[in-house]
């Protein structure tokens, strides 16, 4: 009878695996691997930024003892051995979906989940937070960040650097070096990471060096008064100094991050310098499944997929597509127009634009609000910059959108792509937040197409017609229901349906689809509707008001926050006119929301076709 998985099956938390030998760590790390390959070619998930972490994973949990020494995983993308090994083994089929676990760090769901994780380049800021709160507390144990090359080109892990590099912290900051983001790394400091890895001289010495270290009593690491001093002497020779070495950091590395041995070693090392260390570890993305060694792109964040083909299971077009097809065209007869990413080429669908106008694509690594500071330079100086970022993402770049972009009135396109409910990603990945915060700002138009065409023409109207910020915001994934008899107009807002009806459904984006099928229930019921969708989000056209004064109730529908929201702004101006009716909004409550499919989500908060009919059919409360 085979055996295979019972070591992983036999794991309760990480005191399990600290008497383990290295040859049934070796083995664990198999099963690890197969739990990994099978559990997201059914869920979806971030199947290669795992694979390649798995001995590193085990290492960290066979040297540190979890939640005392606290582990914080930089994005948390790359934590499902982590969860594996703390306990979460048998809920591991439920990973990202409904009531699962989540794809992601979250201290409720364990206590070795030490931070909340989702976002780039937090790591070393919250262990350096955390490591401190132990000092003042008297508590001596130590705090690991974890944090990819990735990550590492975001702004705020070397404010943390800077912050961290003169303390004498039990921080140790492991730096998963697999010359990958989600595309290739790009920028300095992946130039500067290849430098270190590739001296022609290191990879001569490379194996004489290594077995000289291990040689030596821990891992080669000499320590005299907290100070490396075999190895920085003879890493000196080899690359002279790292950035991290001048910016107050120990440097140990780069080590192989497959090599449980040498893993462990110089984690044990790295546990008696003290002061902050950076342990470079190099590893493969996807290592262990041929597809996404071969891929890591496409497996970084995949759908479901086939584990003996590796064809994944996901439509084919979306409005990202759309947007990047849209944007070639244009940038083909406009020089002027640009396109910028951080590090999202192929989310946002600008991979085609990247190779056919290599000079005026610009990927600055993870770095929103850059993206927009350096927008509205090019802005400035008589470009036509589009930035292209995720919802949830440009919140990272709230300043800079007012300050340096709209307080100048300087024309940046904001192409927001996964505006609204984004799924399985959960909490920490929804567009639900940015009509709210984008509403406020003044020189910010904010438009929302609901179909492909739309996109291509507000597209068209950002660049040409409107003045200063233009906000486009459109959802992850696929155009919806668009009935035949609806037609794209320009103006900045469309009546569809019943104008003589008594109730008009109000609302804009991915949720008109939602509200004509809606629309089709209700008449199926005998009771009429109109629909007003707005094209133009702010500023609000003034116009409109005075027509939905006539109707008698009215339904307003947001895929995003109430408070604050554009439902809230607009029953404001409409009462404002003298509405005598009822108003109702419905949009998403004052809460986290939490992962779900996308549909499951409009279902539990009432923003689905259903839910619409439904209300309209039982007539609501007035919303004073
Ligand atoms: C602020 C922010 N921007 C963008 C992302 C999207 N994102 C998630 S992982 C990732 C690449 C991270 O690369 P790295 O840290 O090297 O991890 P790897 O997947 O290579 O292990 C990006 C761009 C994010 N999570 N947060
Ligand atoms: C971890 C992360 O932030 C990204 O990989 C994100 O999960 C991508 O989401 P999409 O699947 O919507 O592109
Ligand atoms: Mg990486």
């Amino acid at each position: 009878m085979s055996t295979f998985g019972r070591l992983l099956s036999s794991i309760k938390g990480p005191e399990d695996i600290k008497n383990m030998t290295f040859r049934q760590l070796d083995d664990l790390c198999a099963e690890i691997r197969r739990e990994l390959i099978g559990t997201v070619s059914h869920n979806g998930g971030h199947l290669a930024s795992n694979l390649g972490v798995v001995e590193l994973s085990v290492a960290l949990h066979k040297v540190f003892c979890s939640p005392h020494d606290q582990i914080v995983w930089d994005v948390g993308h790359q934590c499902y051995t982590h969860k594996l090994l703390t306990g979460r083994y048998q809920e591991f089929f439920s990973l990202r979906q409904e009531n699962g676990l989540s794809g992601f760090c979250r201290p409720e769901e364990s206590e070795h989940d030490s931070f909340v994780s989702g976002h780039s380049s937090t790591s070393i800021s919250a262990a350096f937070g955390l490591a401190k709160a132990k000092e003042l507390m008297g508590d001596d144990s130590y705090t690991i960040a974890v944090i990819g090359d990735g990550a590492l080109t975001g702004g705020l892990a070397y404010e943390a650097i800077n912050n961290a590099g003169r303390s004498k912290s039990k921080l140790i900051v492991i730096l998963n070096d697999n010359k990958m983001s989600i595309s290739r790394n790009v920028g300095s400091i992946a130039r500067h990471l290849a430098g270190i890895r590739s001296k022609p001289a290191y990879f001569r010495l490379k194996s004489r060096v290594e077995k000289a270290i291990l040689k030596l009593p821990k891992a080669g690491v000499k320590i005299e008064n907290g100070i490396i001093k075999m190895k920085a002497g003879l890493k000196n020779v080899l690359y002279g100094n790292t950035i991290f070495e001048n910016m107050g950091f120990a440097y140990v590395g780069p080590v192989d991050g497959h090599n449980l041995r040498v893993l462990c070693d110089v984690l044990e090392s790295s546990k008696e310098i003290h002061r902050p260390v950076l342990l470079h570890v190099c590893t493969v993305k996807g290592k262990g499944y041929i597809f996404a060694e071969e891929n890591p792109k496409a497996f970084h964040g995949t759908s479901g997929f086939n584990i003996g083909t590796g064809n994944t299971e996901h439509a084919d077009y979306s409005f990202s597509k759309r947007f990047g097809t849209s944007l070639c065209t244009m940038a083909r007869t406009d020089t002027r127009i640009c396109a910028i990413t951080a590090a999202m080429a192929s989310g946002v669908g600008l991979n085609e634009f990247a190779h056919q106008y290599r000079n005026r694509f610009f990927d600055v690594g993870i770095a929103e609000q850059h993206a927009i500071t350096f927008a509205s330079g090019l802005a400035k100086n008589g470009l036509l910059p589009a930035f292209a970022v995720y919802s949830t993402f440009l919140q990272r770049g709230y300043d800079q959108i007012i300050h340096d972009a709209a307080l100048q009135n300087l024309k940046i396109v904001l192409a927001i792509d996964r505006a609204g409910l984004v799924g399985e990603d959960g909490e920490t990945h929804q567009g639900v937040f940015d009509a709210s915060f984008l509403h406020t700002i003044p020189n910010i138009t904010i438009l929302a197409p609901s179909s492909y065409d739309e996109l291509d023409s507000m597209l068209k109207d950002a660049f040409y017609h409107y003045k200063g910020v233009v906000a486009l915001r459109y959802p992850r994934g696929e155009q919806g229901f668009i009935p035949q008899d609806y037609h794209s107009q320009k103006q900045s807002y469309t009546f569809y349906g019943d104008p003589d009806a008594p109730n008009l459904i109000v609302t804009f984006g991915r949720l008109f689809s939602e509200a004509c099928l809606a629309r089709d229930i209700l008449n199926k019921n005998g009771k009429a509707v109109c629909i007003l969708k707005l094209n133009v989000v702010k500023p609000m056209d003034p116009s409109v008001f005075d027509k939905v004064k006539n109707f008698s109730s009215v339904f307003f529908y947001e895929e995003g926050m109430q408070e604050g929201g554009i439902g809230q702004s607009f029953g404001f101006q409409l009462y404002q006119v003298g509405f005598k009716g009822k108003f109702s909004l419905h949009a998403l409550p004052d809460q986290f929301i939490p992962q779900s499919t996308v549909a499951s989500a409009l279902t539990h908060f009432g923003l689905d076709a259903q839910a619409m009919a439904a209300s309209v059919l039982q007539g609501e409360k007035t919303v004073e």
